[in-house]
């Protein structure tokens, strides 16, 4: 993996750029296109979607005689090859896709057209994403700061690559080069087994009874989010992977049998050794995860702040906190039923909490420590 990149040598993107697919990832690539005034042309093949993608500002209905520089193929899994394959013959466009899946459309591609035509194939998989779908969920700042894988093959051409990478610099995000088999196998691990995970947890829940599920905290919830996503398309996801997502499959299986006898074996339920070992591996597992600017990650700490629920609060705090000069790393907005007040969690660099409670104490902030 070689993290690019030297900006100033990439090819310019001037467009105009083509979305195919006006989902989620198509109509936020879309939308970012638009706010660098770059003309943008979509197609779908629901027209509701391409309709609310131009309501949104994300572009014009595509005509046919739009010349594109790049064309984004944004579309279910199942359905990139055939697509990438349409764009390369009817334009002489750069074409990428940015599907969760690398090698298997690759292949499909290389088989159905010229060498001279595959060149201007380069395959890429933005890092961020969402449990929600269509172009209503869509966000210019979705790709801010998230890695974005970019897998060109053999015959890629460089000024392809090139261009597919000014895309990525241009919606914020950090390229990543990638062999696009070693990034199917990193996907397994660090997308598809988490997304598979959080299944199986939330499946616990479906028919839980109503008292269980009354006691809900944010552990539940920070564990299952990707769970609520869209079935069809994480189906596709995993059929275009599931060598990948088998053999670590097997391995959680062996972990799973490991889990349960330590569990048995832990004299009066208090935990033995081996547990508490599984447990600590957990630790490591997290630690290992990189921060959100790549490299380590920066230890944080919660700050818990009450807001009243009336409009502009919510404003008045980030503003605060801005002012204060601490930045805001993540948020989560739990709502207190029956009070009209809602627990805002403010996660900041850990050496930074202490200030910003104090600070926003002193500006009549409700803080709990
Ligand atoms: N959802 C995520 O978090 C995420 C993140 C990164 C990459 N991806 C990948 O991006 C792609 C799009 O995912 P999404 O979440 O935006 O899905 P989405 O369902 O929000 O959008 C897909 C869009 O493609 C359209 N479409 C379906 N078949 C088509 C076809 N043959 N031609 C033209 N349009 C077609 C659909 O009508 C829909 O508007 C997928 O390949 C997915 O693997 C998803
Ligand atoms: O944040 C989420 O909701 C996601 O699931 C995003 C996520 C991921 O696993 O990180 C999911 C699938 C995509 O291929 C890329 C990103």
């Amino acid at each position: 993996m070689t993290d690019t990149t030297a900006d100033d040598a990439l090819p310019p993107l001037v467009g105009p750029v083509e979305v195919v697919g006006t989902g989620l990832i198509g109509t936020s690539i879309a939308l970012v296109c638009r706010r660098l005034g770059i003309d943008v042309v979509l197609r779908d093949t629901s027209a509701k979607h391409v309709r609310t993608a131009t309501g949104l500002g994300a572009g014009r209905v595509a005509t046919g005689v739009d010349r594109p520089q790049l064309v984004v193929v944004a579309v279910p899994p199942a359905a990139i090859a055939e697509t990438v394959v349409e764009a390369l013959q009817r334009t002489d466009a750069v074409v990428t896709d940015v599907g969760s899946v690398k090698s298997a459309p690759l292949a499909a591609v290389a088989r159905q057209v010229s060498s001279a035509d595959l060149a201007r194939y380069v395959g890429s998989h933005p890092m961020a994403g969402s449990e929600r779908s269509g172009p209503l969920a869509a966000s210019a700042a979705l790709f801010d700061g998230r890695p974005w894988a970019i897998t060109p093959h053999a015959g890629a051409g460089a000024a392809a690559v090139g261009l597919v990478e000014s895309l990525v610099v241009e919606c914020g995000a950090a390229p990543l080069r990638m062999d696009p088999a070693e990034h199917d196998r990193a996907v397994a691990r660090i997308s598809h087994l988490p997304h598979l995970a959080a299944v199986l947890v939330a499946g616990r829940l479906a028919a839980a009874p109503a008292e269980h599920l009354a006691l809900s905290g944010q552990g539940v919830r920070d564990v299952t989010r990707v769970a609520a996503s869209d079935p069809a398309l994480w189906q596709q996801i995993l059929e275009a992977n599931s060598d990948a997502v088998l053999d670590l499959l097997g391995e959680v299986r062996a972990d799973l049998d490991a889990l349960m006898a330590a569990v048995s074996a832990a004299p009066s339920g208090h935990g033995g050794p081996d547990l508490v070992d599984i447990l600590a591996r957990g630790n490591a597992g997290t630690a290992a995860i990189p921060g959100k600017h790549g490299g380590p990650a920066r230890p944080t700490r919660s700050v818990f702040v009450s807001v009243p629920d009336h409009p502009g609060e919510l404003a008045r705090l980030f503003g605060d906190a801005g002012e204060i000069g601490v930045n805001i790393e993540d948020v989560h907005i739990d709502h207190d039923p029956g009070r009209p007040v809602g627990l805002t969690e403010l996660v900041v660099e850990k050496g930074r909490a202490e200030h910003l409670l104090a600070a926003l104490e002193s500006r009549g902030w409700t803080t709990h420590r």
